[in-house]
């Protein structure tokens, strides 16, 4: 039986490439983080094309960001993954941040709803994360694609023997309970340059690596988008604490509502609660006033930016 967690420094991380506007989606997700009052900083694992003033928006939005170097897979075999994915393979530098006992990873595209701090609680050394849904079209490569089968109603299209083992259940990399540590992040690197590259790149990876330590969770934890009309019998919107908007057009800050599924009625409703979050100065860090009157350093939030040396800004950098 795993040890029930022994405490120790918890955070949450994301990841930010390129000098887009994807740090609209991390801004997002670090006034969420704020509105439902999680203890923990938002670290922010940046790569070196992430330009300074984006870092200094989110240093200003009481981020502590990091810098790690890309992480990419066997030379010249990287067209195995799909070319978009194949920047994910750094979010494998995560497993460095060793300064933190268990973190949880959250993609830019993902907005925390409800709080989810008690998920640090959870029993130590698995691997938690929410089951994927094999039905869209980015699926298309796949076997299961292929007959119809997906984890999410694995009773209605039966994996047959002819196909092989039956898959493992596979979850989406978008987010997941994790542990830094140093031994398995040098095992994760090892085995990914012996490993060729798959469409779904990391999370594939990801996939194969933990398979023994994986342990769902309920997927009100991370709400895949094309769950609302490929499965909304799994889905009960008011229950839901996370939302990853994946689906094709679904970001928030890109969003026109033409793209397929886009005109949906709970589609738009989460769109625009993003923008709720976005829009509301006084989740910005700046503005943030901590409940417990606690404003000194000894609040963990507070301490983890001192301790990373962040500054308050009186002024804010130019906004994204
Ligand atoms: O140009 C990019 C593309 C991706 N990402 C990061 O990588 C994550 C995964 O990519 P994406 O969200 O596009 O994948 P999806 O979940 O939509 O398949 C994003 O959420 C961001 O955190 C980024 O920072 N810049
Ligand atoms: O690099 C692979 C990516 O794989 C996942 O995205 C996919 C996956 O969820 C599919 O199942 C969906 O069909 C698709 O829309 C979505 O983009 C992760 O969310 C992302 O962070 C990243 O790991």
């Amino acid at each position: 039986m795993a040890p029930e967690f022994s405490g120790g420094k918890c955070g949450y991380v994301t990841f930010l490439a390129g000098n887009g506007d994807y740090v609209k989606g991390v801004v997002g997700l670090a006034k969420g983080l704020r509105k439902v009052k999680s203890k923990y900083p938002l670290v922010v694992a940046v790569l070196p094309d992430v330009p300074e003033e984006h870092r200094e928006l989110l240093r200003w939005q009481g981020c502590v960001v990091k810098e790690i170097e890309p992480v990419y897979p066997p030379e010249n075999q990287t067209h195995f993954a799909m070319p978009y994915y194949v920047i994910n393979y750094s979010k494998l530098r995560i497993w460095e941040f060793v300064e933190f006992k268990k973190m949880i990873y959250l993609d830019g595209d993902i907005q925390v709803m409800e709080n989810i701090d008690h998920l640090f609680q959870m029993e130590e050394s698995y691997f938690y994360a929410v089951m994927d849904c094999f039905c869209e079209k980015t699926w298309s490569h796949t076997a299961q694609y292929k007959i119809g089968y997906c984890q999410q109603r694995s009773n209605e299209v039966e994996w047959g023997p002819q196909l092989g083992p039956k898959p493992p259940l596979y979850f989406n990399a978008g987010m997941f309970v994790y542990e830094p540590n140093f031994q398995t992040y040098r095992a994760l690197l090892s085995t990914l340059n012996s490993t060729p590259p798959t469409p779904f790149a990391e999370q594939d990876f990801l996939n194969m690596f933990f398979k023994e330590k994986y342990r769902p969770i309920p997927a009100v934890y991370n709400l895949v988008m094309a769950m609302l009309w490929r499965h909304p019998e799994n889905v009960d919107l008011h229950k839901v604490k996370v939302v990853h908007y994946c689906a094709a057009g679904s970001k928030p800050w890109r969003y026109t509502g033409k793209e397929e599924n886009m005109d949906r009625e709970d589609v738009k409703m989460l769109v625009k609660k993003w923008w709720e979050i976005y829009n509301d100065e006084t989740l910005d860090f700046i503005n943030y006033k901590i409940d417990d009157g606690d404003t000194d350093a000894r609040h963990p939030f507070i301490a983890a930016l001192s301790e990373a040396g962040v500054v308050h800004y009186h002024n804010a950098p130019s906004a994204a």
